[in-house]
């Protein structure tokens, strides 16, 4: 029996950069293999070799025995590979069902695909409207449409480059199965992740990428997370420095914040949160829930009745993301790519988005910029040649590492933070953590939203929830459990107005 893919002496560089040096590695038909290492170990470009979108320089792919040269994603899909990618390869302004159709290897009118949509998404617990504009959608929901475009080629080797980083524990556990079942049929399963509980649980096999070359391969189940972030950085990872010093006065407030949604976004409905000095809020919650119209209204791009929103006791709700920027607030977005960062614009470039004090008198200050994005690099280890690289050819956790560098360097008294370690490794959260823990020591507010559970009571005093546009009382980390965010996510909270719920999610939460 052949192996489903082979892959022999595969080497990619790039300028200054190997970022395949000589892979070598099979996977059998119904394998679930891991590929484990850090941001910027090459695992990306090694899946985009396999899927037709980059070349390699040198080396072979054999797929089911045959020499494959495969020149694009169209010819990848048609022989049978599939991929979901990290940065969601969508078109924004099309609808859920018109970006499947892109992706088909066989002619189905919108109609058909939105049926199939609606079934794969009942079947898989990947629920997402076929009718929905993706600009529109949460992360979680444009996750759900890429895993379904790929599961509707009937792919025979599936690769997912952390396919569950915004999904809800319940949708990665359905995932899981689904993932499972797929392999028990005989799909071959090539998964990106860095949350090393996950590698432990689906996969088979993990080879473990250092500056890409493959170091070692090993069974993940007998391995333990600990000694898995060992082979994966070649030292012990970072602890996560305790809170110290006790929270000041209260210095950013949402005032019973009403913006109304719409079929896709959703608004918020009286939201309140206090935030003192010296203190994390953690919001936890499934992705879609008004997070981002929270985050939006908070940090200015979305501005309210003034006083909606206070900082250091004043009304600012209608003031703009660059006042308030003035006034000491900060907001690092979930989106990375677009949002965050100008994928085309060099790092130095992108200082200049949200570093006020680089431009004087319309006038860029070149040397301050330089000097600035040159010290994100090396206190947030981001790993590039230099500040002259283009944002978006940075290996996606290593973007994130400087997205979150550049906001937190500039010492914000109070800082917003949505998803802060989607996609990047445990060394680099873990740095990524301690940072924002420093400067909650040094006095900051910092409100995270995050749908990782585990990071919420890593590093916050306090924790809220949102659903459906509420937001819970935010309630300090020692009187609630894991379990009860849990039950509180599907709006179960004390005194909430959906108590007596008996809806599905609520359900999926028991
Ligand atoms: N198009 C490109 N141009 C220049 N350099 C690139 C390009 N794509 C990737 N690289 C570089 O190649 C190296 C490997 O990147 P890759 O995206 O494969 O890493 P990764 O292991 O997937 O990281 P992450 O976990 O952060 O996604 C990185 O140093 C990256 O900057």
């Amino acid at each position: 029996m052949h192996s489903r893919l082979s892959l022999r002496n595969i080497t990619k560089r790039y300028p200054g950069i190997v970022a395949n040096d000589g892979v070598s590695m099979d996977i059998d038909p119904g394998e679930v293999l891991a590929v484990l290492g850090e941001n910027g170990a090459g695992k990306s470009t090694l899946m985009k070799i396999i899927y037709g979108a980059t070349r390699p320089d040198e080396g072979e792919v054999y797929f089911d025995g045959k020499k494959l040269d495969v020149a694009s994603p169209a010819e990848a899909r048609s022989l049978g590979i599939a991929m979901v990618h990290q940065h969601f390869a969508l078109f924004d302004t099309l609808t859920v069902a018109e970006n499947v159709a892109l992706g088909l290897t066989r002619p189905m009118s919108i109609a058909e695909i939105s049926e199939e949509v609606k079934r794969l998404g009942e079947r898989y617990g990947l629920e997402v409207d076929p009718a929905g504009i993706v600009m529109e959608l949460s992360m979680g929901e444009r996750q759900r449409v890429e895993i379904i475009r790929a599961l509707m080629t009937n792919p025979k080797l599936l690769i997912l480059d952390e396919p569950t980083s915004v999904l809800t524990p319940q949708a990665v556990k359905k995932l899981f199965v689904t993932l499972h079942q797929l392999a028990s049929e005989g799909v071959s399963i090539l998964f990106i992740s860095h949350k090393l509980d996950e590698i432990r649980e689906l996969a088979d096999r993990c080879v473990v990428l250092r500056a890409g070359k493959i170091v070692t391969s090993v069974d993940p189940k007998k391995e333990t997370e600990q000694s898995l972030a060992r082979l994966m950085i070649g030292a012990e990872p970072p602890v996560i420095r305790e809170a110290n010093g006790t929270p000041g006065d209260v210095i950013f407030e949402l005032k019973g914040v009403t913006t109304p949604g719409n079929e896709r976004v959703c608004g918020t409905e009286n939201a309140t949160l206090s935030v003192h000095a010296g203190e994390i809020v953690g919001i936890a919650g499934i992705s879609g829930n008004g997070q981002a119209r929270l985050m939006a209204v908070a940090s200015g791009e979305y501005p309210t009745r003034p006083e909606d929103v206070l900082l250091f006791g004043k009304p600012v709700g209608d003031l703009d993301t660059k006042a308030r920027r003035k006034a000491g607030l900060r907001y690092a977005p979930e989106q990375r790519l677009g949002h965050a960062a100008v994928p085309e614009l060099s790092l130095q470039a992108n200082t200049y988005l949200t570093g006020d004090d680089l431009v004087r008198g319309g006038f860029i200050l070149e040397e301050k910029a330089r000097r600035f994005a040159q010290l994100v690099i090396e206190r947030f280890h981001v790993k590039t040649p230099n500040e002259k690289r283009a944002a978006g050819s940075l290996s996606g956790g290593n973007l994130q590492k400087f997205i979150m560098g550049r906001e937190i360097l500039n010492r914000p008294r109070v800082l917003l933070v949505n998803q802060p370690t989607w996609g990047v490794d445990v060394g680099a959260a873990a740095v990524i953590r301690n940072a924002l823990m420093r400067l909650r020591e040094e006095g900051a507010a910092i409100v995270v939203v995050s749908e990782e559970i585990d990071e919420i009571f890593e590093i916050a005093d306090r924790v809220a929830v949102m659903y459906r546009g509420h937001l819970s009382p935010a309630v300090p980390k020692a009187d609630i459990s894991v379990e009860e965010v849990g039950r509180w996510m599907s709006g179960l909270w004390p005194g909430s107005s959906f108590k007596n719920t008996q809806d599905k999610d609520a359900e999926v939460a028991r």
